[in-house]
């Protein structure tokens, strides 16, 4: 049994997290319920910040957002001094609301639509990472509208393939994001902004996938950025005042997953950056970085109750809790690999290899496959570990299945944040035809 963080088990056999008794915050707000150990959050936070701060290196360290976003989580990232990457008009608003410092939010995203730009000019966003040629005409032309100038990141695509799944790889040549280094579109695009009086270049932005556990990946990228920074100096005398070199920094979700430390890629960038910029003799840039999950991704746990079962003989035996993909699709999505526990049985010896399903009207519903329990009875709490990123994040109303509640737990206080959906709120938004009929 592996636990970690503030977990730990109390004198009943149950799975505590943050001093508090995981079976009773069931008991008390319901399941399927996220709960996340605060603590864990800030000390993440806090390890990313220091080896900045340790080797003296100006920076920042931009909570990606999607990973979970909610006004909460912004508030305890702000609290930590963290700055926030955005990829839609929606998470802008959950950040307004939070009442994030608007000049440390970073605006990402493919295909913003011209009233998400807007929002972000009007509020005076800290930066847009600009993704395309469309997108710079469309915030020249809000910006020329509106009198103002907005600070701009160029994203790039470096051309390098990170080890990880086809869907979350971001950074290569075939890819839907940013200017490509290879074809001139990179530098094209500086040339552009450069010419542009209602845009400040910043500097430039790559992120080449997620759920990465070695650095080579962020080494060749940064080489990669180099090698035509070298150029932009000659011909356009351009440097960047800012490298953002992304997040991707993997996490452990179950024994074949080997994370490095957040120091170690911090580190690992932060060399790679200083030894470009003196062999090339250049500016050296702050460097920015955007960890999503390995801030919030192992600090999240789904807490289930276990109901029906089937046992198919010399085949499989499912055991069915009461969520499944509508609160965490990434098994069905990415083949993701997931451990969990019985939270009421901690102490007990595993009994029997079962598969945990979903309760959606899917085959492909199943969250763990092959995973040796206690022996599971109807009631049981099962807790599945890491899921604190694109979890509640990409949850779905599929079937109509309320979203769960989410709570924090810190030092023995649980804090809900997230109120569980209820069916009213499934049909808050459904017009009856009578009502169209009406209207
Ligand atoms: C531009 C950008 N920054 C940051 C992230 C965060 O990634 P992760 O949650 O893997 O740290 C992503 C997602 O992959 C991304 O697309
Ligand atoms: N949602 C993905 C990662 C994509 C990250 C955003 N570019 C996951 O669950 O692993």
């Amino acid at each position: 049994m592996f636990l970690y963080g503030t977990m730990g088990v109390n004198e009943l056999g149950n799975l505590e997290i943050g001093g508090c008794d995981t079976v009773e915050l069931t008991k008390q707000f319901g399941t399927p319920l996220y709960v996340y150990d605060i603590e864990l959050i800030r000390n993440r936070a806090r390890s990313f910040l220091r080896t900045f701060k340790n080797l003296q290196i100006n920076g920042q360290v931009a909570y990606a957002s999607k990973a979970f976003s909610t006004i909460a989580i912004l508030e305890i990232m702000n609290e930590e001094g963290l700055s926030l990457d955005v990829v839609s008009g929606g998470e802008l608003y959950t950040a307004l609301k939070a009442n994030f410092p608007t000049e440390k939010i970073h605006f990402h995203g493919n295909n913003k639509s011209y009233p998400e730009l807007e929002m972000a000019i009007d509020c005076n966003i800290g930066c847009i990472v600009v993704d395309n040629f469309y997108e710079l005409g469309l915030v020249d032309e809000i910006c020329k509208r509106k009198n103002k100038q907005a600070n701009i990141l160029l994203r790039v695509t470096p051309g390098i393939e990170a080890h990880t799944h086809e869907y979350i790889l971001t950074g290569q040549e075939d890819s839907k994001f940013g200017f490509d280094l290879q074809n001139g579109q990179a530098k094209e695009a500086l040339q552009k902004s450069l010419e542009l009086s209602t845009v400040n270049v910043l500097g430039v932005h790559c992120h080449i996938g997620s759920q990465i556990f070695e650095t080579r990946g962020f080494i060749i990228a940064i080489e990669k950025i180099y090698d035509h920074l070298i150029n932009w100096k000659t011909d356009l005398q351009y440097e960047p005042k800012i490298l953002n070199v992304g997040g991707g920094f993997g996490i452990r979700y179950t024994d074949s997953d080997h994370p490095m430390e957040p120091e170690n890629y911090v580190e690992a960038i932060i060399h790679e950056v200083s030894k470009q910029v003196e062999t090339h003799n250049l500016l050296m840039p702050e460097i920015w970085i955007e960890p999503g999950r390995s801030l919030v991704g192992d600090a999240g746990t789904t807490l289930y109750t276990i109901g029906s079962q089937k046992e198919v003989p010399d085949v499989r035996h499912y055991v069915s809790v009461d969520g499944g993909m509508s609160d965490n699709i990434r098994p069905a999505l990415y083949q993701a690999k997931y451990e969990a526990i019985i939270a009421n049985k901690v102490l007990e010896a595993t009994e029997e290899t079962v598969s945990i399903a979903g309760k959606a009207c899917e085959s492909g519903d199943m969250l763990i496959w092959d995973i040796a329990l206690p022996k599971a009875e109807a009631g049981d709490v099962l807790a599945v570990f890491c899921t604190g990123a694109y979890g509640y994040s990409m949850a779905s109303n599929y079937n109509r299945l309320p979203r769960p509640a989410v709570v924090f737990v810190e030092q023995g206080h649980a804090k809900l944040v997230v109120k569980r959906e209820t069916y009213e709120d499934l049909i808050k938004l459904d017009l009856s035809l009578q009502e169209v009929v009406k209207k």
